[in-house]
């Protein structure tokens, strides 16, 4: 086994799977989407078909050709590429699991499945252990997500002892406000290089102070930038700014709002890059929201927002 590769740290962007008016998926702007994460949010490691991708919305045809076109459009410009494999099917997720190798993705994460349920901790292993040798030469990321899986099992419980079970266990993605539990993830396997990644934007600057080492999430897309700077106040252990910027994250967009649909409609608005209107069941934001995230945005002069190093996160207007 080729591991570890380099290990994955910093930020990661949960990305969206752009749409058009009529739902297909837009392939064709991938390319401009990963020059944007690089250039415009500083951002070069990407988390594909996750909760924000709507990767339990796609086909599995589908998220074969979205994981491919990312892999194609950020070859020598993105750092790390993870493919989310998760499915209610055995089968279909070691498929993905398997196609993910052979595209050249650098690491897949699996969510909990979901409808018929693993109600103990052995039984998710086994689950998790039957994908992760589908693709025995990827980094495997378990991805902690019980309030959208329905599944409770403890991340700390799960992580005793996994890569006994999966050696090709890499780390965690943790997607809960349970700070107990990442606390002790993070705390009992000091002696291992596992990567614990957080995915409550809102709340990184805790997971940080927890022991994240990196982060994955929807706001990454357009608040790359501004995160990357308050990682960086974080690492110069000056947290009265990086608590301004988190102050200020949670002050002006918790108002906007973070669903898919919300994340499809600002991204669009920052980025200049159509997202389109989410899949069915979801709904596109509503015509009201668009208007107001754009006013919001504007009144708080997005794009040119007080940078962090003069000690305040006041809107420039
Ligand atoms: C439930 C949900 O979508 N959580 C997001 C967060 O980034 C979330 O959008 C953010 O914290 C704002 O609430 C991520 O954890 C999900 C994610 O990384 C993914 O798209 O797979």
């Amino acid at each position: 086994m080729a591991f570890p590769k380099k290990k994955l740290q910093g930020l990661v962007a949960a990305t969206i799977t752009p749409m058009t008016e009529n739902g297909e998926i837009n392939f064709s702007v991938i390319g401009q989407y990963v020059d944007y994460l690089v250039k415009e949010q500083g951002v070069k490691n990407i988390f594909v078909n996750g909760t924000t991708g709507e990767g339990l919305s796609l086909s599995i045809s589908e998220r074969c050709q979205v994981a491919e076109e990312w892999v194609t459009k950020g070859k020598d410009k993105l750092d790390q590429v993870v493919i989310h494999v998760g499915a209610l099917s055995l089968k279909e997720s070691q498929e993905l699991a398997q196609h993910a190798a052979e595209i050249g993705a650098d690491g897949i994460a699996v969510i909990a499945p979901f409808f018929l349920k693993p109600w103990t901790k052995d039984i998710l292993i086994n689950f998790l252990k039957e994908v992760a040798a589908a693709a025995p030469a990827l980094p495997f990321y378990y991805y902690h997500i019980p309030a959208l899986t329905g599944v409770k099992i403890r991340a700390e419980e799960l992580l005793d002892g996994i890569q006994d079970k999966i050696p090709t266990f890499q780390g965690l993605k943790f997607s809960d406000t349970d700070l107990l539990d990442f606390g002790q993830c993070v705390d009992q396997n000091r002696q291992q290089q596992f990567a614990f990644l957080f995915g409550v934007d809102e709340q990184l600057l805790s997971a940080l102070v927890m022991g994240a080492t990196g982060a994955v999430g929807s706001t990454y897309n357009y608040l790359g930038k501004k995160t990357n700077q308050m990682l960086e106040a974080f690492e110069r252990k000056d947290l009265s700014l990086a608590l301004n910027y988190q102050s200020c994250f949670l002050i002006y967009f918790s108002c906007l709002g973070f669903g898919v649909s919300q994340t499809k409609a600002i991204m669009t608005l920052v980025s200049g890059i159509p997202m389109g209107p989410p899949r069915l069941p979801l709904q596109k934001a509503s015509r009201e929201f668009t208007d107001s995230a754009e006013a919001k945005l504007k009144s708080l002069d997005f794009l040119s927002f007080t940078d962090l190093k003069d000690g305040s996160l006041e809107a420039s207007s």
